[in-house]
């Protein structure tokens, strides 16, 4: 038996398969990423299997959906393997659950009813992954569904952290800050409990992708995050602003933005895209900024100046740190990145090895040995989370 886990976005699906040991999840042995979902894309299927790369086109035929190809291409994919494990359940990363949902939870129509009502406070994301959640329902039909929640990891943040200064009554009708990435910092800090004593402590965990995120945790709890009611809030991104004078909003509209120029604005043209005027891949920004394009140095300039200064906010709520952790696409994979940020935190006494910080292969540290603070890379695995959450709830 396995769980399929998947992470159904705009423009694209993520899914990895899960066996499961007497109950246990095990390792992905497969996984993969349909990209190219978008009206007008050209989808197409990157998988790994047994460590081999494996890519693939998707034909989408005249008038068909490009997710029910994705679904298609998907199932003939695991048809396609002798030895597959049959799926006992299908667990889908589902960004928000509001103050409703604050645990993993299998899906019948009157959840997905209740999880439509954040839409819009997710945009970007929630409308696609329940979208997933309804064709793996009419695909897979009879196979539990099982949503698992980003905002489940910081259902317990303390009021101060959680609620805006605004009237009462608004934060009763649920505007408060909720936090995302929570997957992924669920899976980040059983890896760090497990290999240092230092992961029960003061850890603030950077989930850099395209979308971004710090959390602050201590013995293993979230305490406090830079995302907020959506997924805008906090540290600049791939394409969202993050953290914006709310008075820039109010200008907008007096100047006659609609909301719909206003979420694209904020959810699709800024951060890196916007700053740039290039792109929102920070690969490609690292090429040109190396070949002396003074726009790309500035949005990176601007990104690694937004951890830091978040960095040294959650530090403060933790009262001193004793742990980084750096995380997602870009802070997996971005040395410079993490070289620079580190310095620029370097009066916490935190220093990291150079040589290490350019080695990185699989969860491990890179602090110098004199560092005070603690600095870890730890590849992420939200796919390997949500497949422990659906397994828990099969176990009952
Ligand atoms: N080697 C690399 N150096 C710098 N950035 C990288 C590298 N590999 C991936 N990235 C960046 O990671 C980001 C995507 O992060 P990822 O976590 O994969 O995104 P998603 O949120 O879509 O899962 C992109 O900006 C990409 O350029
Ligand atoms: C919540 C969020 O920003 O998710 P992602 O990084 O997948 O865009
Ligand atoms: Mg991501």
């Amino acid at each position: 038996m396995a769980i399929l886990a998947v992470n159904a976005g705009s423009s694209s699906l993520k899914f990895s398969l899960h066996p499961l040991t007497d109950g246990q999840v095990q390792p992905h042995l497969l996984s993969g990423n349909i990209q190219g979902l978008e009206p007008g894309g050209a989808p197409a299927m990157g998988w790994q299997h047994r460590g081999e790369k494996h890519q693939r086109a998707l034909q989408v035929p005249a008038g068909a959906s490009p997710f029910g190809a994705a679904l298609d291409a998907l199932r003939a994919l695991l048809g396609e393997w002798a030895d597959a494990p049959e799926i006992a359940a299908v667990a889908h990363r589902v960004v928000h659950g509001g103050g409703e949902f604050t645990a993993s939870v299998r899906v019948d129509d009157a959840v997905l009813a209740r999880l439509a009502r954040f839409n819009s406070l997710a945009p970007l994301h929630q409308p696609h992954n329940l979208e997933g959640i309804r064709r793996f329902r009419a695909a897979f039909p009879g196979l539990p569904q099982i949503a698992c929640f980003d905002t489940a990891f910081h259902a317990h943040m303390p009021e101060v952290d959680r609620a805006f200064a605004l009237p009462r009554a608004l934060s009763e009708q649920g505007v408060r800050r909720y936090g995302f990435h929570g997957l992924s910092y669920q899976y980040i800090m059983g890896v760090l409990q497990e290999r240092t004593i230092r992961g029960n402590g003061r850890v603030v965990m950077a989930h850099l992708g395209n979308g971004a995120s710090l959390c602050a945790a201590h013995g293993g709890t979230s305490v406090a995050t830079t995302m907020g009611f959506s997924a805008l809030d906090g540290l600049m991104m791939g394409t969202r602003s993050g953290a914006l004078d709310p008075g820039v909003l109010l200008y907008l509209l007096e100047q006659g933005w609609t909301h719909a120029r206003i979420e694209a604005l904020l959810y699709r043209q800024s951060g890196l895209l916007g700053v740039s005027g290039i792109s929102a891949d920070m690969r490609r920004l690292r090429a040109e900024a190396a070949a002396g394009h003074g726009d790309a140095r500035r949005a990176i300039a601007q990104f690694t100046h937004r951890v830091v200064r978040e960095t040294g906010a959650l530090t403060a709520c933790l009262q001193g740190l004793d742990l980084l952790a750096f995380s997602g696409g870009i802070g997996e994979n971005d040395a410079q990145l993490r070289e620079e940020a580190c310095a620029q935190l370097g009066w916490m006494g935190l220093r990291i090895d150079a040589a290490r910080n350019r080695q990185v292969e699989g969860a491990c540290a890179i602090h110098a040995p004199d560092s005070r603070i603690e600095v870890w890379v730890v590849p992420t695995d939200e796919g390997r989370v949500a497949a422990r959450e659906a397994a828990a709830l099969l176990r009952g």
